[in-house]
């Protein structure tokens, strides 16, 4: 078992630091990466595990802390996997919206059937910048891309995302629901248990 109170969160997207601090509980403290920098790191890997690898210990050289990192993405079947690990850069860096309307116009015309996705998040830790071992955790979100956007809830791609079980999308979740169903509650999941948290 590995005992942290403090991880700094390598990410600059709030909505993630929300999310993750809400599922950690009071144990842990999750200080963002902003605290100490605003240089972002260039997402240079070929997948997600390298990109959630990279983000991290560029965090936990910048602040001295052990880091955890959350690379994460939508994956669309029609489109073979795109955006994928390019979600946040899918609109050439215009932000959530420009995404969005992409997304919208590349499916436009295509059926429900052929709409599926999945949202996936990968959560790195390490406890030092040169860890040799960072633990890993991964979780998917089975869903369908939706017509047009619905929901004020979340952030990124979530007005675009049908949640089957729940039949709605998943910005119409309130952040309790989402947070027990999401990619990202199924990795965090996992990294409870590997840090012996539950
Ligand atoms: O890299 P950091 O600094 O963590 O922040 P980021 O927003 O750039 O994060 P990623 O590189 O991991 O890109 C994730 C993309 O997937 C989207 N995304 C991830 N999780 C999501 C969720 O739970 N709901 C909606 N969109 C999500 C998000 O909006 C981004 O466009
Ligand atoms: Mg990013």
């Amino acid at each position: 078992m590995i005992n942290f109170t403090q991880l700094v969160l390598a990410s600059h997207n709030a909505g993630k630091l929300k999310e993750l601090q809400a599922m950690l509980g009071g144990s842990v403290q999750l200080r963002s990466i902003g605290e100490f920098s605003q240089v972002e790191p260039e997402e240079t890997g070929l997948s997600f595990v390298e990109n959630a690898i990279l983000k991290a210990r560029n965090a936990a050289r910048i602040s001295g802390l052990p880091a955890l990192a959350d690379d994460s993405g939508l994956a669309v079947d029609f489109l073979g996997g795109a955006p994928g690990i390019y979600s946040a850069r899918y609109a050439d860096g215009k932000g959530d919206a420009a995404n969005n309307t992409k997304l919208l116009d590349a499916l436009k015309d295509v059926p429900e059937a052929e709409r599926g996705a999945q949202f996936v998040c990968v959560l790195a830790l390490v406890r030092h910048a040169d860890d040799p071992l960072p633990i890993l955790c991964e979780g998917l979100w089975h869903g369908r891309i939706l017509t047009e956007a619905s929901g004020e809830h979340g952030f990124g791609y979530d007005p675009l995302f049908w949640v089957p079980e729940r039949n709605c999308s998943s910005a119409e979740l309130g952040p309790v629901e989402k947070n027990q169903l999401s990619h990202r509650a199924r990795a965090m999941a996992l990294l409870r248990q590997r840090l012996g948290l539950q």
